[in-house]
């Protein structure tokens, strides 16, 4: 644990968001048996990230804790998130991003693992690719990676990382886990994990109707 000291504001206004938001997509069904974790950038230092373990519908300020970009908690002994490591990771990379959500839905699960073995899904033609910041039309592809799940966060988030040197993305898969997304804030970090859902979605029911 460091004592590296924080703004004690900037946490409860990363709570308030997290707790709002967290809540309402655990309500879509997307955090099923406590799984998913989520985070907020409070500073250059610190971030404020779930606590491992809980009800993610349930989630109030008391669940949420604080760490730094090594991933270690900050002012308490509590432990965080067992994939802290895929969040600082991507805050360490990527100063401007201040929000990874990471959720378990069904479409996301699924798409994983119909995909592991091509290592990405192609979005391509989509109108609501313009949901994705920097992206202006529909007349793009967009490639949503698929990484092989392991229980190593070391191993795992140095692969992320990796995956990340071959183009841009707001977003990846886990093989027979779940889907990471972030952005600049919370909304447009929702508005990504929004807009991977639906078209994982569409790329599923596309698939099941041409069988
Ligand atoms: C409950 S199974 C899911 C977990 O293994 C994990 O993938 C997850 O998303 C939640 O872990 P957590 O440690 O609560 O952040
Ligand atoms: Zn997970």
């Amino acid at each position: 644990m460091s004592a590296d000291p924080y703004n004690a504001h900037a946490f409860d206004r990363c709570a308030a968001e997290l707790v709002a938001n967290v809540r309402e997509l655990a309500a879509r069904g997307w955090t099923p048996a406590t799984s998913s974790n989520f985070s907020m950038r409070m500073d250059e230092r610190h971030v404020a990230i779930t606590a491992s373990g809980g009800d993610k519908g349930r989630l109030d300020a008391s669940g949420l804790m604080v760490v730094d970009l090594d991933g270690a908690p900050v002012g308490t002994d509590r432990r965080p998130s067992a994939e802290t490591l895929l969040h600082t990771r991507l805050y360490r990379r990527f100063p401007e991003v201040g929000c990874v959500l990471h959720t378990h839905s069904h479409n996301q699960t699924v798409a994983s693992r119909l995909f592991a073995g091509a290592g990405h899904v192609r979005l391509e033609g989509y109108e609501l690719l313009k949901a994705f910041a920097g992206t202006g039309t529909h007349e793009t592809a967009l490639d949503l990676p698929v990484l092989p799940n392991s229980q190593d966060m070391v191993a795992l988030s140095a692969l992320a990382d990796a995956g990340l040197d071959r183009g841009p993305a707001w977003g990846y898969l886990i093989d027979g886990h779940g889907l990471y997304a972030w952005g600049r804030d919370m909304a447009e970090a929702r508005r990504h994990l929004e807009a991977f859902e639906f078209l994982l979605g569409c790329e599923l029911d596309l698939r099941r109707l041409q069988q």
